[in-house]
């Protein structure tokens, strides 16, 4: 058992305090239309948290307060109390009975309690998560559920299989750690906005820090730096004053040393003065002697140069003379060549001028020859017409005879045949006798002929047999012969003797004969004629045509004999005229040689002029040469006395510069020494008026190495450009980088620590996920198998099956159903009727109480619609799930009702109040009855009668 009692009040229709004790096995919930069965149901759901109004069947919640009837008021709350067993352990709490209790009230406060204690809803809804139990699970099975399970969205449905998947609980764990993922992701958006803000600031106030350690940084070494400074140059100054000191003493020795050298220096001169005077007067002579010999070279050079342009022009000349000689002498050899080819071709001329006088000579010729032919020809065709024409007249004649003498030959034999009695039959007949004998004479000598060769083949017959048999043969022959002579006369009588006389010489036909023969020879003679006339026609056409050609070849042969006299002129002009260019060019080719050979006689004159003038020349140069290497050594000489000399003098006067310089310095020194006192004095003023301290302060360090002024002042000058470089400084920057660092810091460990637990929650979702998909699938499975044979059990047969509509995705999926009952197609789901829907919904049920039986289960009037033999297949299944499970059934069914074990009836005895009683099942004369408990027995046909 696991629900123990239901306790109502204000709930509904239930107004009282109503109690209901539930028993083990199948209890039926008995009672007329109207009475509140379904709202013990509503209570059931309300008390195990459920929220929807519409599955209260209610507009609001309040409405399931107690409101009133004609003779009752309202009531200002509802509560419902549940009790249950847990001795099986069922629930997640550690108590045998476990008491859920709820309340309402009409201002919509609500309260819960579990075992008395007050508690949250979501308390009461995890303790019945993934138990089979619960608002939404599958242990109430009313109308509306079934067609929820029946659903044509097959993801309504699924919340089945999750429960008996027990993974209602990881679903809610999965949507909490999904919202908290959510929420994660929101607060680490957020966060990070605000970080990306403090990260900005950590920066810029870093930055602005390290400015002010740098600065600060650089203006503790400008301070150093000039100190330095001041110290540099107060020590440069000290340096340079003893340095100026120790100047002036050594200046002042000096000074004593060059007075006494100057005095030597004065004798040592005068002597080399005059040692270079006599020098001097020597160079001046030999400086004259070569500057005539020069002159003389120079006029000489002259001479060479004009001897030697005429020279060059003579040899100019005679190139030019050469050149023109060659020049004429190829141009002869040319015109000469030209000259003999212009000669060639007047010879070719002759020739050719002969060759066709030749040529027209032979054409006229044969114009001549063709004419004369043609004339001759013409006079023969007019003899041959001449002669046609006289045939012609004959032909007429013999036309006429031959007319005659044909009428007169038919006339003749008409009269002769009919005189004579010729019969053409007779002679025929005679004539077939005398062929066929002599045929057979023939074929008797061929036999005898093929004896007589057999004969000497075979030698079995003697000489006498033959002649004997040769004998016959002669005999038989004879008598053939003279009977073919008999035959012969037989038929030389039958021809007619008048025919021999039509061809006697002077006979008729013989005459026609004639006639006929002069005709032919006639027509042949006129035929002959006219083939003659034809043949000598084309024959002057084509010599015509002949002439023509001749005609036109002597034309073209004049033309050519014109054109090559023109030609022939032409070229006898040329040679005339390249004859008088030889002429002319010979001429000048003489002129040219004389002038050539006078030239290159003035070039050896002058070639022998030119050496002479060379000679002289040099000889003047030799003399040169001679005086200069005197005039050098001379010069080498004075140079080195010139330049000891201007040795000691440039000494003397460097000595007497130095001396004026020493002087100048010692006086310059002394002043610079003053000067540099004051300026000793000033540092030490101005350092103590810039930084109000005494650089003596400072002075053991001049003794330690300081880097020079000019260095230090450019190493203060950079760190000031650095100073200024660096802008405005905030001077707050390292206590505001401070800050910043510590928010910087804070709000990048929440970030870590929000992602970390944002890959928390992740790896959460993946397990939770995991796990489902594989607890659901198992379920599913199980239940799909379980779902086929409950429904052929249920329906007697049939097929159904449940498919998942999108395998992939397991946990969001939905289930479909397909049903066929016995003997129908498979068939959509609302299709179905009443009762297989309901049927369909039971096997649904049943099927996943086989995986994971609720505790308990509660089918409201889900038998209304099924006949007789689904109720009874119906409770047959139920009967054995009663075994295992506690049900409560609301029926109106007579077979339901005598299927369970405790009978429980509502009824309002007052109207709009619900009450109840208990029942039980008798018998009465074999037939199940009713009874109540005061012992009265209803039929189960009527059991309205109860309550009414
Ligand atoms: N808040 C309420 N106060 C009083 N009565 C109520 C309230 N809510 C519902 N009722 C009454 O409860 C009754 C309905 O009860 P219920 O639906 O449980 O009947 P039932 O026995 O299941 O009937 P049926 O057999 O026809 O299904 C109605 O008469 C209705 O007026």
């Amino acid at each position: 058992m696991f629900l123990k009692t239901l306790e109502m009040i204000g709930f509904k229709s239930f107004a009282d305090k109503t109690k209901l004790d539930f028993a083990d096995g199948i209890t039926c919930l008995l009672g007329p239309n109207g009475c509140g069965k379904s709202n013990i149901v509503d209570s059931i759901k309300w008390v195990l948290g459920e929220q929807s109004t519409k599955a209260l069947r209610a507009s609001r919640m309040d409405d399931v307060i107690f409101n009133g009837t004609d003779n009752r008021k309202p009531m200002g709350f509802a509560e419902v109390s549940l009790t249950i067993s847990n001795e099986e352990g069922h629930l997640a709490i550690d108590a045998p009975e476990v008491e859920i209790r709820r309340r309402v009230y009409r201002n919509g406060n609500a309260e819960y309690y579990i075992n008395r204690s007050p508690a949250l809803l979501k308390n009461i809804k995890e303790l019945f998560l993934d138990t089979g139990v619960g608002k939404s699970a599958y242990s109430i099975l009313e109308q509306g559920k079934i067609d929820q399970i029946l659903s044509h969205k097959p993801e309504d449905r699924r919340y089945i299989f999750e429960e008996a998947a027990g993974i209602s609980r990881f679903k809610t764990q999965m949507n909490e750690a999904q919202r908290k993922l959510e929420r994660t992701m929101e607060n680490l958006e957020q966060v990070d906005a605000i970080f990306t803000e403090a990260k900005r600031t950590y920066t810029l106030r870093k930055g602005q820090a390290e400015r002010v350690v740098i600065f600060k940084e650089l203006e503790k070494q400008k301070t150093l730096l000039e100190v330095d400074t001041q110290l540099s140059t107060l020590k440069s100054y000290l340096l340079l004053k003893d340095s100026y000191i120790a100047n002036q003493t050594k200046f002042a020795g000096e000074l004593k040393h060059l007075t006494e050298l100057l005095e030597q220096f004065e004798n040592e001169i005068g002597a080399e003065q005059e040692r270079m005077q006599e020098k001097m007067s020597r160079r001046s002579d030999i400086q004259s002697s070569i500057s005539r010999l020069e002159a003389v070279v120079e006029g000489l050079n002259d001479k060479l140069s004009l001897i030697s342009d005429r020279f060059r022009e003579m040899l100019r000349r005679k190139d030019e003379a050469e050149n023109q000689e060659q020049t004429y002498s190829e141009r002869l050899e040319r015109e000469r060549n030209e000259l003999a080819g212009k000669k060639q071709i007047l010879a070719d001329f002759v020739q050719r001028k002969e060759r066709i006088e030749a040529e027209i000579t032979g054409y006229q010729g044969n114009i001549e020859l063709s004419r004369n032919m043609i004339a001759k020809q013409e006079g023969e065709i007019e003899r041959k017409e001449a002669d046609t024409l006289e045939q012609e007249t004959i032909q007429a004649g013999l036309n006429e005879s031959l007319q005659k003498i044909t009428d007169d030959i038919v006339m003749e034999l008409d009269k002769q045949l009919s005189e004579s009695g010729y019969s053409s039959q007779a002679r025929k007949r005679t004539e077939k006798q005398l062929i066929e004998y002599i045929t057979a004479l023939v074929n008797s000598l061929g036999t005898q002929k093929k004896f007589l060769s057999d004969l000497g083949k075979t030698s079995g017959l003697s000489a006498t047999a033959i002649m004997e048999s040769q004998e016959k043969y002669l005999d038989s022959l004879e008598e053939s012969l003279d009977e073919l002579k008999s035959l012969f006369q037989e038929y030389s009588g039958t021809v007619p003797v008048f025919i021999d006389e039509f061809l006697a010489p002077q006979g008729i036909i013989t005459q026609k004969h004639d006639l006929d023969k002069r005709m032919a020879a006639s027509r042949r003679r006129v035929q002959d004629n006219r083939i003659a006339v034809v043949s000598l026609r084309e024959s002057n056409q084509r010599l015509d045509e002949q002439v023509e050609l001749f005609r036109v070849q002597l034309q073209d042969a004049q033309l050519d004999l014109a054109d090559l006299e023109g030609k022939r002129n032409a070229a006898r002009d040329m040679a005339a005229q390249i004859q008088r260019i030889i002429d002319e060019t010979e001429m000048s080719l003489g002129d040219v040689r004389r002038t050539r050979r006078n030239v290159e006689a003035q070039i050896a004159d002058t070639q022998e002029m030119i050496r002479k003038v060379e000679k002289d020349r040099q000889e003047a140069k030799d003399n040169i040469m001679t005086l200069r290497e005197e005039l050098e050594i001379l010069r080498n000489e004075m140079d080195a006395q010139s330049s000891e000399l201007s040795g000691k003098r440039n000494l003397q006067s460097t000595s007497l510069s130095r001396q004026q310089e020493l002087r100048v310095e010692i006086e310059t020194l002394n002043s610079r020494i003053m000067s540099l006192d004051e300026m000793i004095q000033k540092v030490y003023t101005d350092f103590y008026d810039n930084t109000g301290k005494s650089l003596k302060e400072y002075d053991k360090r001049l003794e330690e190495d300081i880097p020079d002024t000019s260095y230090l002042r450019e190493q203060l000058n950079a760190i000031k450009q650095k100073i200024a470089n660096m802008g405005t400084i905030n001077h707050m920057a390292e206590d505001e980088f401070e800050q910043a660092k510590e928010r910087y810091e804070f709000l990048n460990t929440q970030i870590e620590d929000l992602n970390k637990a944002k890959r928390d929650l992740e790896e959460v979702v993946t397990e939770i996920r995991s796990r489902s998909e594989e607890l659901f699938m198992d379920s599913y499975t199980k239940i799909s198998a379980n779902f086929q044979s409950m429904f052929r059990r249920l329906f007697g047969g049939g097929r159904a099956e449940l498919n998942l509509v999108d395998p992939e995705n397991i946990l969001e999926s939905g289930i479909d159903i397909l049903a066929q009952p016995p003997g129908k197609k498979l068939t959509n789901l609302t299709l179905l009727s009443g009762g297989e829907r309901s049927m369909t919904a039971v096997a649904m049920l049943f099927a996943t109480y086989m995986v994971k039986p609720s505790p308990f289960s509660i089918l409201d009037e889900i038998d209304a619609a099924l006949d007789d033999k689904n109720v009874g297949n119906f409770l047959s299944v139920l009967q054995e799930f009663g075994l295992k499970s506690q049900f409560i059934i609301i029926t109106h069914n007579k077979h339901t009702v005598t299927g369970g074990q405790t009978l429980l009836g509502v009824t309002q005895q007052e109207a709009g109040i619900s009450t109840t009683v208990s029942y039980r099942v008798g018998n009465q004369a074999g037939a199940p009855v009713i009874v109540s408990e005061q012992g009265k027995t209803i039929s189960l046909d009527s059991p309205s009668e109860f309550f009414n």
